[in-house]
């Protein structure tokens, strides 16, 4: 196993009876890390999470949190391990203040209830019942709840599942701050742009297994770019080759033509100076950069394997 990771997992599988769910999933998160462990529904995210958080224990394999046994040695590392589950299970008549200090109180470690609900700017919210807060201010509730003991680690299930954009991205500032006063966050998420927006290291899982795994920038390097215009099919039928496009360009409804390439730069020069030599105009000219939406459905149409295009998951 590699050597000052805060949470490992080592060929780690989980079965519900019959069914493997987790088919040897192996990574580590280092010290003040945030690693997103993406994936396709029933890709065995949750379970890969319940384990390191000590719910449930492995059928075979090696999980480690802060160097113990999440499950055996729970008691040993419960105050410096914070989590938030998929559902909450408050009680909806309880304020949220009330909520807090009943939380508080059972803690070990001292808290102070106001500051908690001020960092999650729930203050003026926290005579409210439970039941009547939004989705919104409910999540972030339960991340003051996650936080409150200042844990060392984050486990967080989908954090922003259901949050509109505005909620979604207050969530986000919340986590970053978590990781920025040193947290290991582990967190699961659907959004290709969470994990973008907040990540060091991504896993991409499909069917139980990890696909694809590595520091995001250079998982996004091996991505390609999609520029985009519009223009006539005559035009399209004489466009110059590109040395660094993937595959030729294809048209989408509305007339627009898509160029994958690897290096948009080089290529979109060359493409500049095709257009203004034929005086053919560039429609709608559109660089995107390269993202994890062209990598994650290249998982899930199976077109990936670890090792084919991004590098396997490496010890720092
Ligand atoms: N208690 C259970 N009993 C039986 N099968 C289960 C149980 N919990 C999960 N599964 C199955 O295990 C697989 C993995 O589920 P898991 O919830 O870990 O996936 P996930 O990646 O978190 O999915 P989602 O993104 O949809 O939340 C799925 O096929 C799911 O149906």
């Amino acid at each position: 196993m590699t050597e000052g990771a805060t949470v490992r997992a080592v060929d780690l599988r989980c079965s519900y009876a019959e069914f493997e769910a987790v088919r040897g999933v192996s990574l580590d998160v280092f010290p003040g890390e945030l690693y997103a462990l993406l994936g396709t529904n029933g890709a065995g995210k949750t379970t890969v999470l319940e384990t390191l958080e000590g719910h449930r224990r492995p059928s075979a394999g090696q999980v480690e949190v802060l160097g113990r046994d999440p499950a055996g040695d729970r008691h040993l590392i419960r105050r410096q391990v914070g989590m938030m589950l998929q559902e909450s299970g408050f009680a909806g008549e309880l304020t949220a203040l009330e909520t807090i200090r009943m939380w508080a109180g059972l803690s070990t470690v001292p808290s102070d209830p106001g500051r908690a609900l001020e960092a999650v700017d729930l203050t003026h919210r926290s005579q409210v019942r439970v039941q009547n807060l939004s989705g919104g201010e409910r999540r972030r509730l339960d991340f003051a709840l996650a936080t409150l003991n200042a844990p060392r680690v984050l486990f967080l299930d989908e954090p922003t599942t259901g949050l509109d954009p505005e909620s979604r991205v207050r969530m986000w500032e919340l986590i970053d701050a978590s990781v920025r006063t040193g947290t290991t966050v582990l967190l699961t998420t659907h959004y290709l742009e969470e994990a973008e927006a907040l990540a060091d290291r991504i896993a991409i899982m499909h069917e139980g297994r990890i696909v694809v795994s590595g520091d995001k920038r250079s998982l996004l390097s091996r991505e390609p770019s999609v520029i985009s215009f519009r223009t006539d099919t005559a035009g399209e039928a004489r466009l110059p080759d590109l040395p660094d496009v993937l595959e030729p360009p294809v048209r989408r409804p509305g007339g627009r033509v898509e160029i994958r390439s690897l290096q948009p730069q080089r290529d979109l020069s060359s493409l500049l100076q095709w257009s203004y030599d034929q005086g053919t105009e560039l429609e709608g000219l559109e660089v995107r950069r390269a993202s994890l939406e062209h990598l994650f459905k290249a998982v899930v149409r199976g077109e990936r394997t670890d090792g084919t295009t991004a590098p396997k998951e490496t010890s720092r």
